[in-house]
């Protein structure tokens, strides 16, 4: 297997927001900084450039601090911070609403992703995405802390072996003539709530296969939607046949290789979260590891800048706003119409309507506006046999 190193995509260019200049024109951050510098001691070491420029900066102010220096965990600190502003920056000028990190400033204590910093207008997530992004951040560098990736580039060794997910749902769709079915192995929402109580995965994942599921989905976010990687794992491990797709909230190319150590055959990608260099980068850190990506959009905007990249194969349009929670189906039509749909068929993508699909009639629906797969959560996993509530969902019996 080829590697490549994991780096974020935005330290790789060469940022246009200065921390110099911002240190100028800070007068919230000064004091920040003042704390972080504790003149009393001395068996500390200035550690990455960043905090170099920094020190220069405040000698233009003060002759203090020049003697200062700065704790090496701290410094990291800084320097995440300056890269996340940086990333803020790059998303919001790709239109992306979502912010990487809370923008008030570096976040000193990492103690949960709100508590760091006393709340203002900057630090407090404008939307649920937004929070759970945050959120995300603090989670998967504790994660990394525990699993670096080489420890787990070496537990890719004994992974399962990949399934090639986008033919499972192209076999499905030729095979019965409606959309492939990604069933989503989901407990609970940030919009819904609790779906099911007595949920267990497994049992679960075997229903959807028997009931004709081309893939599964398996949500593993915990905080928001009670989903785990062992339920992921357990489902691979269960004889699950059906290729899984890890449905994460992906920020950082580490992840990708966290959900393939726990059997992931494809992973999602939201464009509404994710730059453009970030997207082209994991898609080609899936290929390398054998990974379908499925890049989702939910608007215009978002779908023509997917259809921009090269080499995707898979795009998913949700009918769910994740800033707002609202549902309208109709979306998946309005993004597939005129050009952009022409578009869409000449590169040969793979469409999967996704989110709020209840009925036949929904799905003949996307089928019409030209999808070629729909991923199903709620309206399955609330069912008490969710093998019935797949024929139930189609008007027919799709396992055989
Ligand atoms: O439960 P529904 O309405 O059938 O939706 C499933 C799936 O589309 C939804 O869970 C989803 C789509 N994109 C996401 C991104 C993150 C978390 C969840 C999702």
């Amino acid at each position: 297997m080829e590697s490549l190193n994991v780096i974020s995509s935005a330290s790789t260019a060469k940022p246009r927001f200065s921390f110099q200049k911002f240190l100028k024109k800070s007068t919230f951050f000064r004091p920040v900084t003042q704390t972080l510098m504790p003149r009393h001691t001395t068996n500390w070491t200035i550690s990455t450039p960043i905090l170099k420029a920094q020190q220069s900066e405040l000698e233009d102010g003060s002759a203090t601090v020049s003697e200062s220096i700065i704790p090496e965990g701290d410094a990291l600190k800084v320097k995440d911070w300056e890269v996340g502003m940086f990333q803020n920056e790059v998303a919001a000028s790709q239109g992306i609403r979502i912010r990487r990190r809370p923008p008030s400033g570096p976040p000193l204590h990492y103690v949960g992703p709100f508590e760091f910093r006393l709340q203002n207008e900057g630090n407090t997530p404008r939307n649920i995405l937004e929070e759970i992004i945050w959120h995300k951040h603090v989670e998967v560098s504790q994660m990394k802390e525990r699993k670096p990736l080489p420890t787990l580039k070496k537990a890719l060794d004994n992974a399962p072996p990949v399934r090639d997910f986008i033919r499972a749902l192209k076999a499905a769709n030729s095979r019965t003539g409606l959309p492939g079915l990604i069933a989503e192995v989901k407990k609970a929402s940030p919009s819904r709530g609790v779906l099911r109580e007595d949920f267990d995965p497994v049992e679960i994942a075997k229903a959807y296969e028997k009931g004709g599921a081309a893939c599964l989905s398996v949500l593993t976010d915990q905080k928001y939607f009670q989903g785990s990687f062992e339920n992921l794992e357990a489902i691979r491990n269960s004889g699950v046949k059906c290729p899984l797709l890890c449905k994460e909230f992906i920020i950082e190319a580490w992840q990708i290789y966290y959900a393939r150590a726990k059997g992931a055959d494809a992973v999602l990608l939201i464009a509404g979260v994710l730059p453009d260099l970030d997207i082209k980068y994991m898609t080609k850190i899936c290929k390398l590891l054998g990974l379908a990506t499925l890049v989702e959009v939910h608007d215009e905007k978002e779908m023509d800048r997917v259809l921009q990249i090269d080499g995707i194969e898979l795009v998913g349009i949700n009918n769910r706003d994740l800033e707002t929670f609202k549902v309208d189906i109709s979306n998946t039509k309005k993004l597939l119409e005129g050009d952009r749909g022409e578009r869409i068929r000449q590169k040969g993508i793979t469409v999967v309507g996704e989110s709020g699909l209840f009925t036949p009639d929904d799905i003949s629906y996307v089928q019409e506006a030209g999808v070629k797969a729909v991923l199903v959560g709620e309206s399955l996993v609330k069912q008490k046999d969710p093998a019935k509530g797949i024929s139930e969902l189609f008007g027919k019996d799709i396992s055989l």
